[in-house]
Order: C-alpha cells, then structure tokens, then sequence
C-alpha cells in the first residue's frame, strides 16, 4: 500500500479529476482546468523527485488526466496504473519526453503531451548565456574578484575567446537549434556550420539573408554549412552547441573520440540532455584540455555531476534552468493543462471539437505562437505526441 502524498485541492466538487504531479509557475492552467469541471489536485509534497510509488498514491483509483515532470518515470507501471484509474490523457511540462514511454502509454491507451515552442528562445538564450560566460570566463573571472584577488589590470588576466567571425557548430538544429544559432550569427556575426538529420531550410534563408545584408552595409558576411557528419562540425567549430533530442541515436554522441576531434581550445555547451555527452570522458577532456571549455545545463545522472567535474574550472555548470523563465514556465504550465484537456474532451464531449477547445484556451495574452510549430494552425502549438 503506497504512502499516502501531500495535495492542495482546487474546485473540489469538479467532474474530472486532474492531478499535478508538481505546483507549476501561474494560475492560468488552473483556471483553465477548473473552467472545464475538473477537480485539480497538485502534489505539495517536499520532495523534489516522486518515485513511481508516491505517483502511483496520487493516480489513485479514479484520475482522468495527469500533468507530471521531466524527473519523472513514466513507464509501463504508472501508464497502466493510470489506464485502470480511467484515465486517458498525460503532459509531460516539458519538451523533452525521454522520461515517458511513449510506446507503454500507447499500449494502454493514454495520449501523451509535451510543451514545445514556448520554451524554445528561453532555452535558446541560456546556451547563448553559457556560450558568452564560457569564451570569456565570466564565472572564473567573478569567482577570483570575490576572492580579493584582483590587485590591478594585467596583459594576461583571463584573457578568453573571440566569438566575432568564428564559426558556431549546432548538432540538432530544430526549434531550440535554429533559434540558438539565429542569435550566435546575427549578434556575434558568426560563421555556422550544423548537423541535422533534416535539412534547416528557414535557418540557412536567415543566414543567407543576413550574409547578403551585412555585405551590402561593407561587412564581412556570414556564412553557414550543412554539414554531412558530426564530425565535420566537431572539426571545424570553435564553439558547439547541442540540441537534439536524447534518443539511442544521440546517447553519448559527444564521447572520447569525439571530443578527441575538437579543437583544443573549443568550447563546448550543452541544454539538451544530460546523457548525449559522456561525462566522465569529458572530464578527462576537460582535465587534460585546460583551455577547452564548457557551459553544461544538464548532466548525465542529474541531479548529480561525475567525480572531479565540479573542480573543473573551465566547466561552467547551471542546474537545469535553461527554460527558467517566468513567461515560458507559465506558458509550459498553460500548454500542459491544454494537452490534458484536449483528451479530456474528445473522449468525455465529442460535439466540442479539439481545435476549437484549445482555441478556447489560447486565446489571450499568455501564449505566443511560435511559428515554426503552429504552421498557421493554432492546435499544432499544443505538443500532441500520440
Ligand atoms: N535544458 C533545458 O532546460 C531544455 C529546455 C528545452 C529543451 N531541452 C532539450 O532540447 C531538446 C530539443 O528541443 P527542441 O524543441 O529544439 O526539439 P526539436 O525536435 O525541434 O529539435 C531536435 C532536433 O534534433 C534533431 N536530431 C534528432 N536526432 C538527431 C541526431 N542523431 N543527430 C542530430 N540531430 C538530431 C532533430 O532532427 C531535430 O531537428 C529537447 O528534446 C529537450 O531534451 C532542454
Ligand atoms: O525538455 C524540457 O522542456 C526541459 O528540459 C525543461 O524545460
């Protein structure tokens, strides 16, 4: 029998029962599930990460819809769980969704949602944050200066890298890809060079676009690179930003050998998973590479880092905080609650249609659409996987 966890109650005569495996930034998903007759339950517990256990106490017997996080796994016992409990809808408040089986909630007929687009330039502005902080060693630099070590200007003191006219390296150029490379090219005027498994059309205009505008104004143009291999833009970058999404394809895609090819004094950022860099190889790297640096966001076996990479002067390391703002972890809340939603009435009042209910719901000031996902239908905004 599974211990009973700490929740705070919302509408609690609703007719559907939507549990939060988490208190989320807002109240705008709130009202949105309590404008459509659900009972909101959000787990308070102190805890930071639930096991499957204490969200197996809060499905309960009877659940309809659960929002629940990246920390989260949900597999084959709590999709199950979930199925028995008469539930039909799950929304990861995330875009990633390596923690969800997506193939076990298929299984037991429960449609899963994620919370794209929102976070997309948030996400995107911290790698760029990293990537700055990292070239010009901002964190070691603030660290010595708190210290009291700074005794007066010096030729050599924390001398760090150019970005201007150097070329930026992204592995997944996607939503958060593109939009990251967009801001290293038109604001430091760096070159790009990118691997993707799909071509980034709307990337390379921009870049072209830019090239061409820069020339006209008697600047050297950008330029940018499709290129065939992952090594390729680890050879030639000097600094490499990752944004795939973690699969068995990205699973230590960054490793030895691979760090192995990059130049000396590259740097390296990562705000996608934990687990697409091997990181006991990095710190290795990093120990016999003083002058190669990183800017990491997330980590391998989070919320802990391998031996000696706190150490590691030339690491910069963050907690997961790259969607941290208020803006888009409300709007990551909003989408999630749409996602549940959406199932929610499709199963429960088939006369009201998908798209106009989640219209409905977007409809205001709280979301902007990002356009790459929307493709000029609003209900693409809302992250249905399945
Ligand atoms: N650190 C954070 O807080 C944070 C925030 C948001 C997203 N993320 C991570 O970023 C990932 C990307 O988000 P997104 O919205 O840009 O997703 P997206 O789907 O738009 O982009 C992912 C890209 O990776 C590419 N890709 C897939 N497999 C690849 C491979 N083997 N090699 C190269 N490219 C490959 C895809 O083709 C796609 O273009 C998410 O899955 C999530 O894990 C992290
Ligand atoms: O995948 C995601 O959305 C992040 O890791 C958290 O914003």
């Amino acid at each position: 029998m599974a211990k009973p966890v700490a929740i705070e109650v919302w509408n609690p005569n609703g007719k559907y029962r939507v549990v939060s495996t988490k208190p989320m930034p807002g109240t705008r998903w709130i009202n949105l599930l309590i404008e459509q007759d659900c009972r909101v339950e959000i787990c308070t517990q102190k805890k930071t990460i639930l096991s499957v256990e204490d969200i197996l106490a809060l499905i309960g017997d009877k659940c309809d819809g659960v929002i629940g996080q990246l920390t989260e796994d949900w597999g084959e016992t709590l999709f199950s769980a979930l199925s028995r409990a008469g539930g039909k809808a799950f929304s990861n408040m995330a875009v990633g969704y390596n923690n969800v089986d997506v193939n076990a909630a298929n299984k037991y007929g429960v449609a899963v949602g994620n919370t794209p687009g929102v976070l997309t330039e948030t996400t995107a502005e911290l790698a760029a944050s990293l990537s700055v902080a990292a070239a010009r060693r901002i964190v070691e630099a603030d660290e010595f200066m708190r210290a009291g070590l700074y005794d007066g200007w010096l030729p050599h003191l924390f001398v760090g890298n150019l970005l201007k006219g150097q070329t930026v390296g992204v592995i997944g150029a996607g939503r958060i890809g593109s939009a990251y490379a967009r801001m290293m090219v038109e604001g430091f005027k760096m070159n790009l060079i990118y691997y993707d498994i799909y071509q980034a059309t709307r990337l390379e205009k921009f870049v072209t676009a830019y090239g061409q505008f820069l020339k006209a104004n008697g600047e050297q143009p950008v330029t940018w690179k499709r290129a065939s291999s992952m090594d390729e833009v680890l050879r030639e970058a000097d600094l490499i930003s990752l944004h795939p999404v973690l699969d068995k394809t990205t699973y230590h895609l960054i490793n030895k050998e691979s760090l192995a090819t990059m130049k000396k004094e590259a740097i390296l950022v990562n705000c996608s998973r934990g687990p697409v860099i091997d990181e006991v190889a990095l710190v290795e790297h990093l120990r016999e590479n003083p002058m190669f640096r990183v800017g990491l966001d997330v980590f391998e076996d989070e919320p802990y880092m391998k031996p000696g990479l706190a150490e590691m002067k030339n690491a910069i390391v963050v907690p997961h905080i790259a969607s941290a703002s208020k803006w888009t972890r409300e709007g990551m809340a909003t989408l999630a609650a749409l996602n549940v939603l959406a199932y929610l009435f499709q199963s429960y009042e088939r006369s009201e249609s998908r798209e106009r209910l989640i219209y409905k719901g977007m409809s205001g000031d709280a979301i902007m659409l990002d356009e790459s996902l929307c493709d000029g239908r609003l209900y693409h905004c809302v992250g249905l996987i399945i």
